[in-house]
């Protein structure tokens, strides 16, 4: 046989991958093969793969159980390693920990974003020595993420597992995808739980896509197939640039479509009645611009990417139709880390603020809300990314401040006309301060009383008396939302900002 036909043949056998019944019964899960992933994800061909070769000459393995390679997304150079599962259920043998820090340190070299298409078992138990103790071991793939973190951007898609310690890479990836029905992550099966703590439960309670993306958080975006993660994550990475030394990029604008009523028309008077915050976002954005994430988990908040005028921003928006928009400790985790990825990757902020305030009771206090809240705070505050804060309707309490109220360096705090900002809402207000002397009000005289201490109330938080005495910085008429936007963020696009000078802050994790 000649040596190019060798080769051929050589490396034919390796990209088959493991034994057929395992392509089998992936198919009949609705699996992909890790090389169609690839080939999917990637631009045509110019696909450059590394460690080909790796384990080949292994008796007992056709190839390692992960393919890295390099290539291009949307025109973008990109990193990238995909688990294959036809081989030892794509556990991490010696050599494949050895190709993903390989692949993780070209994607730092480059300066480019990393992706990882998991579907993997975890650590390969019969291998432990050679590949989990080590200063190369399996750890290193975690210090490498945590490194590349806000450098690049990194992008988990589940496909399968991640079992165990495998399930540290979506942990600390910016966004993970996961596939219903197939995805899960969990640091103990549920074999192992009913062993050892007597549990007993299915993995889709363990660790199924389903219950990350509403339950835990750990996964941000829940999808059918397979081809709608890769189609998401190609989408998904046109708003950001290759690392954090640059800026996204800016296309053309779209004008949203007509709408019947314009924001005027939608948001109600009465401070507590609800309406639907994606109708003002919808009407606010470029058209079909809104990419949503972690949608299903925490919705009293809204997280996503949008474009306005042809620029990437990111949204942070209170729903009043859930909860009322107040915030928990889980909106407060939700905003802290959307809040984190712009800011790392130059993708200016918006809030959009309708929020009574933080969640009360022993419930919350228990689950530690002031230390959530805290986090939203810390991390709203160090941005160095321009933001815009717009008080839609009502900014009440310690909302005010975690929404990027006027004490937290916003480029600008607009509200619309009949927007309220104060300690609290005018009842529990009255309720605080008058709730002694009420009690001593003869029964027939307790409403008129209420009532005119709370008009009296109202007229204090005045929103145009707040600016006259300059709190906020203009009062916009709500279906001018849009052009005031697109013309403010272009002016403080070129903001020159460093928090303050430190190693960095103690987090209130
Ligand atoms: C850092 C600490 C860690 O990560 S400890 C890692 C611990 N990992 C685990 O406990 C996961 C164990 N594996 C599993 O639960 C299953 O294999 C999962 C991932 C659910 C996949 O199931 P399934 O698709 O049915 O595959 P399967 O079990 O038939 O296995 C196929 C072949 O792969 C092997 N395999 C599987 N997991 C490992 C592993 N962690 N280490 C070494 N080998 C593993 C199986 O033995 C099987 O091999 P073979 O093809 O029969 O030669």
């Amino acid at each position: 046989m000649s040596i190019e036909k060798e080769l051929e043949r050589r490396i034919e056998k390796i990209k088959k991958g493991g034994k057929q019944k395992y392509h089998d019964s992936n198919a009949e899960k609705g699996k992909l093969f890790a090389r169609e992933r690839i080939h999917l994800l990637f631009d045509s061909h110019e696909i450059l793969e590394d460690g080909l070769f790796a384990n080949a000459m292994d008796e007992d393995l056709p190839a390692d159980g992960v393919i890295t390679v390099t290539g291009k997304i949307n025109g973008q150079t990109v990193c990238a390693m995909a688990n294959d599962s036809t081989v030892k259920a794509g556990s991490w043998g010696q050599r494949t920990v050895e190709k993903i820090l390989r692949i993780q340190e070209t994607a730092e070299r480059l300066e480019v974003p990393m992706i990882y298409l998991v579907d993997s078992a975890g650590a390969r138990i019969t291998d432990q020595i050679d590949m989990f103790p080590g200063r190369r071991g399996a750890g290193r793939i975690f210090y490498n993420q945590i490194k590349l973190s806000g450098r690049v951007p990194q992008v988990c898609l589940l496909f399968g597992p991640s079992a165990a310690g495998g399930a540290y890479i979506p942990a600390f990836c910016d966004i993970v995808i996961m596939v219903d029905g197939n995805a899960s992550m969990y640091l103990g099966s549920p074999r192992m739980a009913e062993k050892v703590i007597g549990e007993k439960v299915s993995l889709e309670e363990m660790g199924g896509a389903k219950m990350h993306c509403t339950t835990s958080g750990v996964g941000d975006v829940l999808v059918d197939t397979e081809e709608e993660a890769i189609q998401f994550t190609q989408k998904y990475l046109t708003y950001f640039p290759a690392n954090f030394r640059k800026k996204p990029k800016q296309i053309d604008s779209v004008e949203p479509k007509a709408f019947d009523k314009p924001i005027s028309e939608i948001i109600p008077e009465n401070q507590n009645a609800a309406f639907n915050m994606y109708d003002l976002i919808d009407r606010t954005i470029d058209e079909g611009s809104f990419y949503e994430i972690k949608k299903r988990f925490a919705p009293e908040l809204i997280t996503g990417l949008a474009r306005v005028g042809g620029r990437s921003v990111g949204i942070i928006a209170n729903q009043p139709r859930v909860k009322g928009g107040v915030l928990f400790t889980d909106s407060a985790d939700k905003a802290a880390k959307f809040i984190q990825l712009c800011d790392a990757f130059e993708i200016p902020l918006l809030f959009l603020t309708d929020v009574p305030g933080f969640m009360i009771g022993t419930r919350v206090e228990k689950q530690g809300i002031i230390r959530h809240g805290a986090k939203m705070l810390f991390a709203m505050s160090e941005v160095t990314v321009p933001k815009i804060s717009v008080i839609v309707r009502k900014a009440y309490g310690a909302g005010l401040y975690a929404m990027s109220g006027p004490a937290f360096d916003p480029d600008c705090c607009l509200a619309f006309p009949n927007a309220q900002i104060a300690v609290m809402g005018p009842e529990a207000a009255v309720n605080a301060v008058e709730a002694n002397k009420i009690a001593k009000l003869p029964e027939e005289e307790r409403a008129a009383y209420i009532q005119e201490k709370q008009a009296a109330y109202k007229e204090n938080i005045d929103i145009y008396r707040l600016a006259s005495e300059m709190i906020i910085d203009d009062i916009i008429d709500p279906d001018q939302l849009r052009q005031e936007l697109i013309s403010r963020f272009a002016i403080y696009q070129n903001k020159n900002k460093q928090f303050t000078e430190r190693k960095h802050g103690v987090y209130p994790v």
